[in-house]
Order: structure tokens, then C-alpha cells, then sequence
């Protein structure tokens, strides 16, 4: 039984204030997280305020790094400070960083290497365009963006990471997958990932389906065989909303 995670992406929103009302209303009321994994990813500045306030339950994520240690690399932020800042999970090749900060699935795969060495779990991106999708290509961009983001990875590496099916078309748009839709796609890439790595690795990967994750909509997808948690913009701004998510089992 693989155990539900659902993460809320922040992307580029909230003030320290705002984060901090936030953490204090979310971390009295969530789950136990032998239940349910909570995780809240926030830009970089704000990880640090919001580790030392997580509570018990929840946890705190980045949205990108880069795969050096350190260097020549203005802007960027680096592997050992989120590990020092106390944040456990790395959101890897988003379809916004794909489509306008040059990520790549090579970057992807340094980034998701260099992840482990500092005790950091990537939650990596996947999925197709609109376009992809009405040509019938979806399986085959999944396919090679999974098999590539993962390469070199051991099998134990790969049991830990976090793949989340976020259709391009679904995400902000309010345009969710159908839950069969996107359950279709996430068993799929649990095939991927038995033909690459086998049945006792892809019966331990969690799959996350990302795209206009709303309260009303949680359920019917968490139900879905396939989908084994969420990966939420717009929805995970409020407490009450984030909530409403997070305790969809209650
Ligand atoms: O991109 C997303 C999460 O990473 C999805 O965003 P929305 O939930 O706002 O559609």
C-alpha cells in the first residue's frame, strides 16, 4: 500500500507574512503523516521560516535547485542549503521551468542524482502538452521524460522518488484530466517503470497527478488506482483549501 502525498506548489506567491499565517493554520490540522505525507513547497527565501514552523506533519519542499554543489552560478540555489535549511523534497523539471528557464531531462537527471546525496526527495515532473495530446504521443513523452529524468538512479533511489503527472493543458487552466484520464497516464508510467526497473519498484513509486487539483475534485482522483497523491498550485494557497486536500480522507 503505497502511502498518499500531496504537496502544495506555491510557484512564485506569498510574502514572509503570508507564509507564516499560513504554516501556523495548516500545521495544527493535518494528518499524521504515517497516514498521509503533507508537503508544502515555497520559494526560496521562505524555506527557512517555514522549517522552523512546520509542526509535526508537515514537510517543506523547493522548487528547483541546481545540480552543483557551488560555483560560478548567479541566482541559483544549491543542493547542500536546502539540506541545510531542513527541507526534505525538491520539485524537479516543472513544465514552467521546462518552458522558460531551459530545464531539460538531462538536467532533470543531474538534478535528481544529486538530490539523494543530500538526503533531498525529488518530486519529478512529467507531462505532455496539448498539442502532444491530440497527436495520441502522450505515452511515449512520459515514457522517455521518466526513463531519462531517472537514469543512473539505483533501484532503491527510485522506489523514494516521486513522479507527478501534471498535463500541461490541466495546469491553472481549471481544465482538470478526467480522473479516468489521468489515471490512464499514471498507470502507464507505473508500466515504464516495470519494464525498466521491475514490478517491486513500480508497485513502491508514488505518482502524483497535478493540474487544477481543486477540494471538490480530490477525492474522485485519490481514488483512482494509479494515483497515489496530488501536486497543487492555486488550491494550495489558502489553509482552508490546502486543508480541504490534505484531510480529503477524513
Ligand atoms: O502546476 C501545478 C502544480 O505544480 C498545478 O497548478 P494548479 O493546481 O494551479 O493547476
Amino acid at each position: 500500500m503505497r502511502k498518499p502525498i500531496i504537496a502544495g506548489n506555491w510557484k512564485m506567491h506569498k510574502t514572509r507574512d503570508e507564509a507564516l499565517q499560513f504554516i501556523y493554520a495548516v500545521n495544527q490540522n493535518v494528518q499524521s503523516d504515517e497516514v498521509i505525507d503533507t508537503v508544502v513547497c515555497a520559494p526560496d527565501v521562505l524555506l527557512r521560516c517555514l522549517v522552523k514552523r512546520q509542526g509535526d506533519y508537515v514537510r517543506i519542499g523547493a522548487q528547483n535547485m541546481h545540480f552543483e554543489e557551488q560555483g560560478a552560478f548567479t541566482g541559483e540555489t544549491s543542493p547542500i542549503v536546502l539540506q541545510d535549511t531542513g527541507v526534505k523534497y525538491v520539485i524537479l523539471g516543472h513544465s514552467e521551468r521546462r518552458a522558460m528557464f531551459n530545464e531539460t531531462d538531462e538536467t532533470v537527471n543531474k538534478k535528481a542524482l544529486k538530490a539523494f546525496e543530500h538526503e533531498l526527495t525529488p518530486i519529478v515532473c512529467v507531462g505532455e502538452a496539448l498539442e502532444q495530446r491530440e497527436n495520441g504521443t502522450t505515452n511515449e513523452v512520459v515514457d522517455a521524460q521518466v526513463t531519462k529524468a531517472l537514469n543512473g538512479l539505483t533501484n532503491e533511489q527510485i522506489k523514494e522518488v516521486v513522479i507527478a503527472y501534471e498535463p500541461i493543458w490541466a495546469i491553472g487552466t481549471g481544465k482538470t484530466a478526467t480522473p479516468e484520464m489521468a489515471n490512464e497516464t499514471c498507470g502507464y508510467i507505473r508500466t515504464v517503470l516495470e519494464r525498466e526497473y521491475g514490478k517491486d519498484v513500480a508497485d513502491a513509486v508514488r505518482i502524483q497527478y497535478g493540474g487544477s487539483v481543486k477540494p471538490h475534485n480530490i477525492k474522485e482522483l485519490m481514488s483512482q488506482e494509479h494515483i497515489d497523491g496530488a501536486l497543487v498550485g492555486g488550491a494550495s494557497l489558502e489553509p482552508e483549501s490546502f486543508l480541504a486536500l490534505v484531510n480529503y480522507n477524513e
